[in-house]
């Protein structure tokens, strides 16, 4: 998978993951009230308005980009309903060519992983059948518990030929707390790289390691060193955006050929009919807001690229 998510950005000319995080108050009036007037002001009623929300989003983006990346938590809200729209929605995606980044942060004890890894990027054995629970082809995830929290997951990656991105460097204000502090003098991101570097090995793509890590965009001198330490990992950069990432601040974190960074923007691409420089198009065109601002984005991040 990591292949063909770096043929799709060459081809689109594109480093960007759309963010699916859909919360009911970005879905517009029109799009809720269908939903609701079908299935009740329920949690069923919820997830229809945010599937349809994404359906539309998808369909006026897909062109233009080489990934979509919904995060499970803004699903998982609305229960079990929610949890099949983040199936639906993974599948559109999907029967669209788009790769799919499952943001799912999960990591655990060896066996606990494994049924993770299994459910989201693999498939489950039921008799003498097999079934995929989920459909990603790449999750998030993260190595607190250390390797043997992360090795099967990778174990997976290898059956299946797809990916994980390993939380390096999170873009979130605390997020030096922990990540940020020094053992033997070094800060523990660059040790989670490292580690991150060697699983990466075992598990190579072409050009790129089926094992990737996550760095914020909002830390660009961090991305700048772990561009360094990682070389093999797609670093996948959150925190462009509504997080307050620029575009000037994104070049450390691709290598001189452009690719090895995709950026991802949820909020700035998912609700940009809210805001102010796309308020001409409407709730009823929200999604034609959403591909202006891709369109945008693309424009913007070509920043990145003057050195
Ligand atoms: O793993 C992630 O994607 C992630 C890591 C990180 O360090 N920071 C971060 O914001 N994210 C996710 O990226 C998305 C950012 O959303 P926006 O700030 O709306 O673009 C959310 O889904 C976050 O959960």
């Amino acid at each position: 998978m990591i292949n063909q998510l770096v043929k799709n950005i060459k081809k689109l000319d594109a480093p960007i993951v759309v963010g699916l995080d859909p919360m009911l108050s970005y879905v517009p009036e029109h799009i809720q009230k269908a939903a609701f007037d079908e299935y009740g002001e329920t949690l069923e009623g919820a997830a229809e308005a945010i599937w349809q929300y994404n359906k539309g989003i998808i369909d006026s983006t897909y062109d233009l980009i080489p990934a979509v990346k919904p995060q499970i938590a803004m699903y998982e809200q609305f229960g079990v309903p929610g949890l099949a729209a983040f199936q639906k929605t993974c599948e559109y995606a999907k029967s669209k060519g788009l790769v799919i980044i499952g943001d799912i942060k999960r990591g655990d004890i060896g066996s606990t992983s494994k049924a993770y890894a299994v459910g989201h990027l693999g498939q489950v054995q039921i008799g003498d059948k097999k079934f995929s629970g989920f459909c990603e082809d790449f999750v998030t995830v993260n190595p607190y518990l250390g390797s043997d929290g992360v090795r099967p997951f990778m174990e997976v990656c290898k059956e299946e030929k797809k990916g994980i991105f390993v939380l390096v460097k999170t873009s979130n204000p605390s997020s030096g707390e922990f990540q940020d502090q020094e053992i033997n003098g070094r800060p523990l991101y660059e040790l989670v790289a490292e580690k991150v570097a060697s699983w990466g090995e075992e598990v190579m793509g072409d050009d790129y390691s089926y094992v990737g890590a996550v760095v914020g965009a909002t830390y660009p001198k961090m991305g700048e060193i772990l561009r360094k330490v990682m070389p093999k990992s797609y670093i996948l950069v959150p925190g462009y955006g509504a997080q307050g990432g620029q575009a000037k601040d994104l070049a450390p974190f691709f290598n001189e050929d452009g690719l090895g960074a995709i950026v991802n923007s949820s909020r700035g691409i998912i609700c940009a009919y809210q805001q102010e420089k796309y308020s001409s198009f409407g709730a009823e065109n929200y999604a034609d807001a959403s591909r202006q601002a891709v369109l945008d984005m693309k424009e913007d991040l070509k920043q990145a690229f003057v050195r």
